[in-house]
């Protein structure tokens, strides 16, 4: 069956090994198209995370080809990858990583400060960049004036979560992606933030790339990837392994 949308994401031949290490992923062609919403599942171990570093260039594999936005990742420079990751893929981290001595706000326009290209998106908007994170924060569920000045080491996971989401999402990068953002969280919170995730990539045109252990969001998703099913590392994780 051919796909009418554009790919926006494409593995071609792919190898790559951690250092000294065998084969932790080898995947012959992976496609992920313009607007998708994709769960990557996979046993842990598997290798989910090192996809993720794939597509956000955050690694390069020593065979094969990662095209994102019609561009070859592995042609660039390590700044240069730096400068389209900062400029087109929005990431939540396992963790968040959010910075603790900034507001939740200037967490949120954080990425705008190294992409001219999300700053203008923003501009174009017609919103001031603390505008459009309060708007994000807001539409994400996070609008208590109160929460909004505390400090971001006293929120919730949930919360934490959804000032990571926001910061992922400002100035419309174009690629989302997420690692298990949803897995300290309960499964009716997961599943109302995860919509309110899509409801906005869908408002912003983002793909989103989510990574979960959690079978029970696969069904909210437009696709499944299972890992395990598309890698042939040999040191990868068998399909029937615990999931
Ligand atoms: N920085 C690293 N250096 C060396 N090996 C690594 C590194 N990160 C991951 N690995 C190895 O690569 C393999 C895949 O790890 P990865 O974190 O991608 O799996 P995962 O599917 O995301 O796992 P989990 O679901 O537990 O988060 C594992 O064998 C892991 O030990």
């Amino acid at each position: 069956m051919t796909d009418s949308r554009s790919p926006v994401i494409e593995l071609d031949q792919v190898q790559f090994s951690w250092k000294q290490g065998s084969t932790v992923l080898d995947i012959s062609q992976l496609t992920i198209y313009q607007g998708e919403k994709v769960f990557i599942r996979g046993p842990s171990g598997s290798g989910k995370t090192t996809l993720l570093g794939l597509l956000g260039g955050v690694l390069v594999p020593e065979r094969g080809s990662v095209s994102v936005l019609g561009t070859n990742l592995c042609g660039l420079s390590p700044a240069q990858r730096d400068h389209f990751r900062a400029n087109h893929i929005g990431f939540i981290f396992q963790m968040f990583n959010l910075i603790p001595y900034l507001s939740l706000v200037d967490n949120v326009t954080l990425p705008l400060s190294f992409s001219e290209r999300r700053q203008q998106q923003v501009e174009q908007s017609g919103l001031s960049a603390r505008q459009e994170a309060l708007r994000l924060l807001s539409h994400l569920g996070l609008n208590d004036h109160e929460q909004l000045h505390n400090s971001v080491t006293e929120l919730s996971i949930g919360q934490q979560q959804r000032v990571a989401a926001a910061r992922a999402m400002i100035g419309r990068p174009g690629i989302v992606i997420a690692d298990e953002p949803t897995s300290a969280l309960d499964t009716d919170t997961r599943e109302a933030f995860i919509e309110l995730l899509f409801e906005e990539c869908q408002a912003a045109e983002n793909t989103l790339v989510f990574v979960s252990h959690d079978p029970t969001l696969e069904k909210l998703f437009d696709r499944t990837i299972a890992l395990h099913e598309i890698n042939h590392a040999s040191s990868g994780a068998r399909p029937g392994e615990v999931l």
